[in-house]
C-alpha cells in the first residue's frame, strides 16, 4: 500500500486516478504528525513539511517526484544516503522557456525598448532610431545546457536560420546544434558568439561558472540570457561586464537571491531585462506534470520502480 503526500495545489491533478491504483492520498491539510512515517511517496517539496517527513523516525519514504526540473534545493546527499528515488519534471518546461528566450532576443534585436518608449509618449518614431535592428539569423547562439530545454531552443532557432553552438559536460553532439563543446572548452564556444544562454542545472560544476574570468573574456557580446539558475552567475561580475561593454544586454529570469531585492543594481540598468522566474509559466502545467507522474506512479505501484525522469543524485540533475 502506497501513501502519497500531494504538496502542490493543482486542480488538474486527477487524484481519483491515483486512488483507483490503490494509493492512499494525503495533503498538507489532511496529514497529521502520526502519518509522517507512513508516507511512501511525495509529490512536490514544501518546507517545513517535507523535511519533517524525511526526518520522521522509521520513515517509509521511498520516492520523491518534484514538480520542478531543477533539484538543487533538495538535500541530495541525505536522499542518496537513504536510497530515496528522485524523479523530476524535466521536459515540461522546454516550450515555454524556449519561447521566452526567443522573446528576450527579439525584444533587444527588434529594439523594443525604443518602440515602447515612443508608444508610451504617443510618438511616431523616426526610422533612423532603428539603425541597430538585427534579425535572429544574424546572430550566433551559444547555449550552455543541451538538455530538454536547450535542445528545444536550438530546434526553434534553426527555423530562424540561426547558427547554434551547444555546451554540455562532454561535448557530445545533439540534434539542432551546429557544433558542441565540453564545458572545459567554453572559451572556444563563446569566442565568436552573439547570444549566450545559460540553461544548465545548478551543480558544483556550474555554481558561479559565469564569473569574472568568463565575462571578462567576452568582447562586446550582444546578449547574455540566464534562465537556468541564478547561482550559476556571479552577479557582481555580470554587472561589471555590462559596465565595461564586454556585454551589450542581459535578460535574466533567475537570480542569486530571489525575489530579486529592490536594492539590486540590476533594476537600474536599462540594458538589462528582468523577469520574475517566470519563463516556465504556462496554463495546464498540472496536465503536463500528470503526463510524467502518472506513468511513473503506475510503474511504482506495480514494480517499486519508476520509468522516466529519474535523477542521478551524484550528478545533481
Ligand atoms: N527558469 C525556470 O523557471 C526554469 C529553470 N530550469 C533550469 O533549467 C535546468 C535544465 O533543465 P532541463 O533542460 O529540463 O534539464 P536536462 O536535464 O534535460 O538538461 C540538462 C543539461 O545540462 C547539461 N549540463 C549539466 N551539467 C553541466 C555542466 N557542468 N557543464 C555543461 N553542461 C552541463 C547536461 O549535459 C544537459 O544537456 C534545470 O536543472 C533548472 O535548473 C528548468 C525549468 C524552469
Ligand atoms: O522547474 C524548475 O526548475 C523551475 O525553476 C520552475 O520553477 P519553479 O521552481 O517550479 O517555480
Amino acid at each position: 500500500m502506497e501513501n502519497l503526500l500531494i504538496l502542490p495545489h493543482n486542480s488538474e491533478l486527477d487524484v481519483t486516478t491515483y486512488e483507483k491504483l490503490g494509493v492512499k492520498i494525503f495533503t498538507p491539510e489532511t496529514i497529521t504528525p502520526n502519518d509522517y512515517a507512513k508516507i511512501t511517496i511525495m509529490l512536490g517539496w514544501q518546507l517545513p513539511l517535507s523535511e519533517k517527513i524525511l526526518a520522521a523516525p522509521h520513515s517509509d519514504l521511498k520516492w520523491i517526484q518534484t514538480v520542478s526540473a531543477g533539484i538543487d534545493y533538495l538535500p541530495l546527499t541525505e536522499l542518496k544516503g537513504k536510497k530515496i528515488l528522485v524523479t523530476n519534471m524535466s521536459g515540461v518546461h522546454a516550450t515555454p522557456i524556449s519561447e521566452t528566450v526567443l522573446l528576450y532576443a527579439l525584444y533587444f534585436a527588434r529594439d523594443f525598448p525604443t518602440v515602447l518608449a515612443n508608444d508610451n509618449k504617443h510618438q511616431w518614431a523616426q526610422h533612423s532610431e532603428f539603425a541597430n535592428i538585427k534579425t535572429l539569423n544574424q546572430l550566433t547562439w551559444t547555449i550552455f545546457g543541451t538538455g530538454h530545454i536547450g535542445a528545444e531552443l536550438a530546434r526553434l532557432l534553426k527555423a530562424f536560420h540561426a547558427k547554434t553552438i551547444g555546451v554540455n559536460r562532454t561535448g557530445h553532439t545533439v540534434p539542432s546544434f551546429d557544433k558542441t563543446y565540453a564545458q572545459s572548452d567554453w572559451q572556444q564556444a563563446v569566442a565568436h558568439t552573439d547570444v549566450i544562454v545559460n540553461i544548465m542545472p545548478l551543480t558544483n560544476e556550474t555554481t558561479h561558472f559565469f564569473n569574472d574570468q568568463f565575462f571578462q573574456s567576452l568582447n562586446n557580446t550582444y546578449l547574455f540570457v540566464n534562465v537556468g539558475r541564478g547561482k550559476s552567475v556571479q552577479t557582481s561580475a555580470l554587472i561589471q561586464a555590462l559596465k565595461d561593454h564586454k556585454l551589450q544586454h542581459a535578460a535574466l529570469d533567475v537570480f542569486e537571491e530571489e525575489p530579486l531585492p529592490s536594492t539590486s543594481p540590476l533594476w537600474k540598468l536599462s540594458n538589462v531585462l528582468i523577469t520574475p522566474h517566470y519563463s516556465a509559466e504556462m496554463a495546464d502545467l498540472g496536465n503536463a506534470w500528470q503526463a510524467i507522474f502518472l506513468p511513473n506512479l503506475k510503474a511504482f505501484v506495480k514494480t517499486g520502480n519508476v520509468i522516466e525522469n529519474q535523477v542521478n543524485l551524484s550528478n545533481g540533475y
